[in-house]
Formats: C-alpha cells, sequence, structure tokens
C-alpha cells in the first residue's frame, strides 16, 4: 500500500471513531501516524536528483512572495498588472504551466512576485503541479492566496488544507511548548498553566509513536496535540498569507464589505485596478522589512537606496545592519547615531543591541577613526532634493 492510501485509510479511522474521553489517546495517535506519513511523503523519492523539473526560480530582490490559488482566479493577470512582466492570462484553467517571475518595485525595495500555476485539491498528494508549486510557496516569505470573490470561499479552506498537509502555517506562531530529546533520563512533562487538551499520558503516547523515550516537554501554553506533533515533527513553516479577493466587479457591493472585513484579507479587482495600493501596503506590512539609511558623517544618506533587512528573528538590531554592511565591521564599531523613530532623541547613542525602525538613519562611528578610514566606505550619492527636505522636517540633522 502506497502512503497516501495509508493516510487515507487512517483519515476514515478518525473519520469513523467517536471524539470524547475514552478515544482521545487513540485518535492522538492516528493523528501523529498521518504527521509522520506525510513527512514520508515530503522526502524526495529514491534515486531523484532535488529540483530539475524548471520550476526553481533564482531568488531576487528583498524578498519573495508567491500567487497561490484555484485555476483562473487571476493570478497572472494580477502579476502583469503589478511587475509588468507578461504571464499568458486567460479564460480557461491551467494557463499558466510553470513559475513565472516578476519584480514590485515598492518603497525603494524590490520584491520578487511569483506566478504559479493553479492547484486544485490533492496538490499535496501530487494532483496536478501541487507539490512543485508548494515547495515554491515554501521557499517565498509570505503568500498571497488569490481568491475568486463570485466563487465559494470553501476554496480558502481547502488551499488552506493543502497546504498544512505539508506543514505550513498560515497566520499562525509557533506553538509554545519546550520540547527537548535526550539520551537519557526518561520522559518529564510539565506545564506552567492547567491544560484542558493534552495531559501527561496523551503526550508520552504520542512520543512513544515517535519511538521517542527521553525528552523533556514543557506546555508555556493551552496547546493542542497538533501542536505537539507539530513541535515534535520540527519542520512546520510558520508563514504569513493575505487572502485577496480579486474580481470584486463581478459581485454585489454587500458581499465586497463582508469579504474586506475577514482578517489578513484584502479585496481586489484586476479588470478595474482597483485596490492595489492597498494591497501592496498590506503585502509591505506583513513582509516585515526594514529600510536603514547609511549616514556619513555630515552628509545626507542616500534616500534611494536603503540597506533592506528583514525581522525574520523578532527584529532588527544594530548589529544585524553592521553586517549587512561588512561582515567584519562589528569589532570597529565603537557605537552609532540613530535618527528616525527608534531614537528618543536625534540623533540617540546607541549599542549593537539597539532595536531599528523602518526608515532609521544609522551614522556608524568607529574606534579608532584613521583619517578618513571609515569614511571611505560610504561613498556620498547624489538624491532627490524632494525627498531629503522631507524627511528633514522630520528630522532634522544636526553633525
Ligand atoms: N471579471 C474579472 N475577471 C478577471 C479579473 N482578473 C482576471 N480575470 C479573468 O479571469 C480569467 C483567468 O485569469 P488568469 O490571470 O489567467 O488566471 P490564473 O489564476 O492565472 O489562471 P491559471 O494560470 O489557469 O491558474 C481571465 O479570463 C481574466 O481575464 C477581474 O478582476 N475581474
Ligand atoms: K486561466
Ligand atoms: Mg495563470
Amino acid at each position: 500500500m502506497g502512503i497516501i492510501e495509508r493516510i487515507k485509510e487512517i483519515e476514515a479511522e478518525m473519520a469513523r471513531t467517536q471524539k470524547n474521553k475514552a478515544t482521545e489517546y487513540h485518535l492522538g495517535q492516528l493523528k501523529a501516524k498521518i504527521a509522520k506519513l506525510r513527512t514520508q511523503l515530503l522526502e524526495p523519492p529514491k534515486g531523484s536528483s532535488a529540483g530539475g523539473d524548471g520550476f526553481e526560480v533564482t531568488k531576487f530582490g528583498h524578498g519573495r512572495v508567491a500567487l497561490i490559488g484555484f485555476p483562473s482566479v487571476g493570478k497572472s493577470t494580477l502579476l502583469t498588472m503589478l511587475t509588468g512582466t507578461h504571464s499568458e492570462a486567460a479564460s480557461y484553467e491551467f494557463t499558466t504551466l510553470t513559475c513565472i517571475p516578476g519584480i514590485i518595485h515598492y518603497n525603494d525595495t524590490k520584491i520578487q512576485l511569483l506566478d504559479l500555476p493553479g492547484i486544485i485539491e490533492g496538490a499535496s498528494e501530487g494532483k496536478g503541479r501541487g507539490r512543485q508549486v508548494i515547495a515554491v510557496s515554501k521557499s517565498s516569505d509570505i503568500v498571497l492566496m488569490i481568491l475568486d470573490a463570485s466563487k465559494s470561499d470553501g476554496h480558502r479552506q481547502i488551499l488552506t488544507k493543502e497546504l498544512e498537509a505539508v506543514g505550513l502555517r498560515l497566520n499562525k506562531r509557533p506553538p509554545r511548548i519546550y520540547f527537548k530529546k535526550k539520551k537519557v533520563g526518561g520522559f518529564s512533562f510539565n506545564s506552567t498553566l492547567p491544560l484542558t487538551h493534552v495531559d501527561e499520558k496523551l503526550c508520552y503516547q504520542i512520543l512513544h509513536e515517535y519511538k521517542i523515550h527521553n525528552a523533556e516537554v514543557l506546555f508555556r501554553e493551552d496547546a493542542t496535540v497538533d501542536d505537539l506533533i507539530d513541535v515534535i515533527e520540527g519542520n512546520r513553516k510558520y508563514m504569513k498569507c493575505i487572502y485577496v479577493y480579486n474580481k470584486i466587479d463581478v459581485i454585489g457591493i454587500d458581499d465586497v464589505d463582508k469579504l474586506a472585513r475577514q482578517p489578513n484579507s484584502v479585496v481586489i479587482s484586476c479588470n478595474l485596478k482597483l485596490n492595489f495600493d492597498r494591497l501592496l501596503a498590506k503585502m509591505w506590512e506583513e513582509m516585515g522589512l526594514v529600510r536603514v539609511y547609511t549616514k556619513p558623517q555630515g552628509q545626507q544618506p542616500d534616500f534611494t537606496d536603503p540597506v533592506v533587512l528583514s525581522t525574520d528573528r523578532g527584529g532588527c538590531l544594530v548589529e544585524d545592519f553592521c553586517n549587512h554592511i561588512h561582515r567584519n565591521l562589528i569589532k570597529d564599531v565603537k557605537y552609532v547615531l540613530v535618527w528616525g523613530t527608534s531614537a528618543r532623541h536625534r540623533p540617540q547613542h546607541c549599542g549593537l543591541g539597539h532595536f531599528l525602525h523602518d526608515e532609521d538613519m544609522v551614522q556608524i562611528v568607529k574606534r579608532k577613526e584613521k583619517e578618513d578610514g571609515g569614511r571611505g566606505r560610504f561613498k556620498s550619492h547624489s538624491t532627490d532634493p524632494a525627498r531629503i527636505s522631507d524627511r528633514e522636517k522630520k528630522a532634522p540633522l544636526k553633525t
């Protein structure tokens, strides 16, 4: 029996099993069995080399955004409109058969947008080009799930299920469960609060299913069995997803209003070029990019050329900024001067552990500045005078 059939069989058994206190342990074990099989399914088949099917596109720019959706919801139309790169669009399904990259220029950054073939139910098990499409979406920073506003919202649930089946978790944060495998010492189970979904016995059984006999588990929130399995599997990817309802030109205003009020959702119309500003702003916000302008001493920064950093690891430190400029810079830095919303004074003297905000300006002060050694690295560029004066109003420069 193949892996997919085994998954189906266990799913059927779960559906047959009544949910109650007595069956809770058994159901938990079945969930762990499915999770293990799904992980197996993700491993490349023996003897095949990774990639090589024309789907892998080189990363470019400061971030990557994937367009995921059912066929003919308008993914290619949107790519063409936002990036200017032509991607064939037509009224029949599966017009797009491969991955087509375009570039969005936004806030002086470049964001790679990827058009992809439509996916359907069963994509996670390899239907259509599902597996390749999902692999590409896993490689991106955020996902835009494109939905047809005139069709059933069931599509959104189906796609979410398909993405979850391959370990993607949309708009969720990792569960607050500490889990550490050990060589010896048996099993220790603790929690910082009363638990309503998982108890010691259930946790033990699930670990047993994974043949883990020595481990430390600490629940820091009232997490579920699924959360626990995610933590044990350890291969989940937590991603932001924006639900983009296209074709609002063909539905009534009341329906548009309802869709627009859902969390993480944006309504658009490619035909009427409606609400692209909102979509781009939301995309920018969810990507969490931070633009930092390098300010040479006594000069204006080049406002067209920010250092762009991600906040993946919870924020962007002065240290990250320095490392981005040069990997050996850190040891020479005495302190930095920061202008912008992260600074309490103009400028504020900061150390490497200071968190920078988007649009901050940073001047690096080195330990032993030689005659001109430190400056040579930061060339002055010509800048757009309009933008400088605008910014100066916000934060007049004093050096
Ligand atoms: N009414 C309406 N039609 C649209 C809109 N955007 C796209 N379409 C139409 O929807 C059809 C499908 O568009 P595509 O861009 O090919 O859709 P796709 O999601 O890329 O489709 P596949 O590549 O086949 O998965 C085309 O006939 C488009 O003209 C819109 O905002 N409103
Ligand atoms: K199409
Ligand atoms: Mg297409």
